[in-house]
């Protein structure tokens, strides 16, 4: 039976166009869901094998709602990582050909999308309100279906094909090197082939109490061993104001005896470790490249 693989739709979000790069030559049943908690659910429920879920953005950084919904909500390990270019379009209903670009009233999309493009689309139509909604392809649903209205969506060129919007204007991020990280998570039934043997662990570390140097001991934990750590962060227990764990990314796989040593003296000290995964990453022109080979 084919996999399935659940991902933030509809078709032609950025999330759509990870997941079909992710498992490209594999015979797998790829699932919109409307949201990223939808999507994540969809596993934990076993309603599908894997979710491709956004992760974290150049421009903007976390997508918390994933993040918190992986560490409070479910028990899914993540199993692969790939790093996607973000391009953004600003796309409009072909009955508005002849509105000029400062002549619309609204602009349509996913808050991480209208974050990555705020300055400039503010600078192209100043005065113009911003509409958040669950996905940039929604937003673009929503504009195919207003012909009358002066609106924008921020969205990929492969939801403008699917509602029939015209690109008015192409790359509208604010900054040229946008790339997203997504993260597919759960048990599918198949192994996908390591591209360059790429690999990081994700581990959440909870201090035992706040004291002076608490998090410096952690971090000399890794230092010492020389383990690159490629991401840390902090974000709240919701157990009280100032409560925090640390969300690190290491660069070894968990088999590594340094970095089992590492969890080791982290465990000593008193701190809670959990290990949300270890999985190969590559990006996504590296892996275009590896196929075509
Ligand atoms: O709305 C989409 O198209 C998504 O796939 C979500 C998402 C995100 O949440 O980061 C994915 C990539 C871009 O960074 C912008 C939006």
């Amino acid at each position: 039976m084919n996999n399935k693989v659940a991902y933030l739709g509809p078709i032609g979000t950025f999330t759509h166009a990870a997941a079909s790069s992710l498992f490209e030559g594999h015979s797998v049943q790829l699932e919109p869901y409307p949201t990223i908690v939808d999507t994540l659910q969809a596993v934990a429920e076993k309603k599908a094998d894997v979710a491709v879920v956004p992760i974290e953005n150049a421009l903007e950084g976390s997508v918390h709602m994933t993040l918190d919904h992986l560490v409070h909500h479910v028990d899914l390990p993540i199993w692969r990582e790939l790093i996607y270019p973000i391009s953004h379009c600003l796309l409009a209903h072909p009955n508005q050909a002849a509105t000029k670009l400062s002549e619309f009233t609204h602009v349509l999309s996913h808050p991480q999308a209208i974050a990555q493009c705020y300055h400039t689309v503010r600078k192209l139509i100043p005065g113009v309100t911003f509409v958040h909604t669950d996905s940039t392809a929604l937003a673009a649903a929503k504009v195919g279906e207003r012909a009358d209205e002066k609106w924008l969506a921020i969205g990929t060129t492969q939801a403008a094909e699917c509602h029939q919007l015209k690109v008015r204007q192409a790359d509208v991020q604010d900054q040229p090197n946008n790339f997203t990280r997504f993260w597919a998570v759960g048990r599918p039934a198949f192994a996908v082939e390591d591209v360059d043997g790429k690999h990081k662990t994700c581990l959440q570390v909870t201090l035992p109490a706040d004291y002076p140097g608490a998090l410096y001991q952690v971090l000399a934990a890794f230092s010492w061993r020389k383990i690159n750590l490629c991401r840390i962060e902090s974000r709240p227990t919701k157990t009280g104001l100032g409560n925090y764990f640390f969300l690190i990314e290491a660069e070894l796989p968990i088999r590594h005896v340094l970095l089992q040593g590492a969890i080791e003296e982290v465990t000593a000290l008193g701190c809670k470790v959990r290990v949300l995964g270890s999985f190969p990453y590559h990006y996504y022109r590296e892996r275009q490249t590896a196929l075509r080979n």
